[in-house]
């Protein structure tokens, strides 16, 4: 609308010009005279409303019925909208609320003037920033699931290099601060917050349903790229909802794998990321099937523990998936479970065991013997029976565990 009205006033201003021009060219006859100051003095005024229609943003009751009815269509169809930075300034009371920061910025809790509770990512870094912005922007812009976290919209400035991702507020946080022991040994003592059996179970599938809707049920495949607790969001009724799409990848339905740099998070990475081969859905397959095996034991799967003294202690790596197979092909699965839903006694067993299988069938060496997520679906639900997995090299422990034991030789 503005290039419009900068046209129009242009196109006045040349004409007034004109008027003047021939004015003084002609010689001012009474007659001409008298014409030339109606039609310059009514060009005058259009041009006056034309500057003020511009500055002051003025628009028609028109144009108004047109934005109205268009951000009401962007609403129900769950569009993503521009904000205005000001907009955003205002509901996070100038980015004041700060609840969580990740490689690529920081989270702020908002309000916006409807009432809505929404949670603003600043997109930080030049290069890898406007990456992530896009990526995510493309991906989820137009999908939309119950599982997903929902993009509300974006912000950008032109000119600065901080980009803004507005999305709904999650109440509950992410899970790994509900599924993960902390540090703290006082908090470790005391009744500190874990998430039930059946909570687990069901963010299990939750998250399962979004990745097969992903994989399977979009014109283009969507591959998530970043599965891992920090990025599964809890609502109020505890509910999995995934979010961060900053590394994602659209794939062809024909394609059966793309390449791509090493990205994502370590301890969730598939082999084929090292091998060169490609990645494709059943690289999400393998991360999901590691946060399945947290989700049992309550505990990161990989880890290096530090033993003895300060001065000389020794690290050692542990490797939770390889224990929980160990475990699970002697019949002694229960003996991985997070021992505080032990003490609780709301564990599942037959549930254990199908999501320790799952995982173990997720994250098998070769892509091809993993399962799709729809089968995992199904499996989850009861509607497939979950068969023995097959062993695995857990070739990733023994990639870890070599730089661990580099690490410590050299430190020696
Ligand atoms: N929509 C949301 N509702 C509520 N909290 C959120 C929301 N989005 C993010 N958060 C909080 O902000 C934290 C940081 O999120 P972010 O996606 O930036 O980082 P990350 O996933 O931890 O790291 P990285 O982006 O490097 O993978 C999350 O762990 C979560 O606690």
């Amino acid at each position: 609308m503005k290039i419009v009205h900068t046209i129009y006033a242009v196109v006045i201003l040349f004409l007034l010009l004109l008027m003047i021009l021939l004015r003084i060219l002609l010689g001012a006859s009474k007659a001409f005279f008298l014409i030339a100051n109606i039609e310059v003095s009514s060009i005058f005024s259009a041009f006056i409303i034309s500057i003020l229609q511009f500055t002051l943003n003025i628009i028609t009751p028109r144009e108004q019925e047109l934005q109205l009815e268009y951000s009401y269509l962007r609403h129900i169809a769950g569009l993503p909208k521009n904000f205005r930075y000001e907009e955003l300034s205002a509901a996070t009371n100038n980015f004041q609320n700060q609840i969580g920061r990740g490689g690529s910025g920081s989270v702020f809790r908002g309000v916006l003037s409807d009432g809505s509770q929404i949670a603003v990512k600043r997109i930080e870094g030049e290069v890898r920033g406007e990456r992530e912005f896009w990526n995510e922007l493309v991906a989820i812009a137009t999908v939309q699931h119950f599982n997903l976290v929902r993009l509300l919209g974006c912000c950008l400035i032109p000119g600065d290099h901080l980009r803004y991702l507005v999305y709904e507020f999650i109440e509950n946080g992410s899970l790994d601060s509900w599924l993960f022991k902390k540090n703290n040994r006082e908090e470790q003592e005391g009744d500190e917050v874990c998430l039930a059996w059946p909570l687990r179970y069901q963010v299990a599938v939750d998250v399962a349903k979004a990745l097969a809707y992903l994989h399977h049920d979009c014109r283009l495949k969507i591959l998530h790229l970043d599965i891992k607790p920090e990025n599964i969001l809890l609502d109020t009724d505890f509910r999995g909802h995934l979010t961060d799409f900053g590394i994602s990848r659209l794939m062809k339905r024909e394609e059966t794998s793309v390449l791509t740099t090493v990205r994502g998070t370590r301890g969730y990475l598939a082999p084929e990321w090292f091998f060169g081969d490609g990645i494709s859905e059943k690289s999400d397959v393998y991360s999901y099937g590691m946060v399945l095996l947290e989700l049992v034991g309550g505990q990161r799967n990989m880890k290096v523990i530090h033993e003895g003294e300060e001065n000389i202690s020794t690290m050692r790596f542990f490797c939770f998936p390889r224990i929980v197979n160990e475990k699970m092909r002697e019949g002694k699965v229960m003996e991985v479970v997070d021992e505080r839903l032990v003490r609780r006694g709301d564990v599942v067993e037959k549930e254990v065991k199908a999501l320790v299988c799952i995982g173990l069938w997720c994250i098998q060496e070769r892509p091809e013997v993993r399962p799709s997520m729809e089968l995992v679906v199904d499996m989850l639900e009861g509607h497939v029976d979950v068969s023995m997995p097959p062993e695995t090299r857990m070739f990733m422990d023994g990639s870890i565990r070599e730089e661990v034991s580099a690490i410590t030789s050299f430190n020696s």
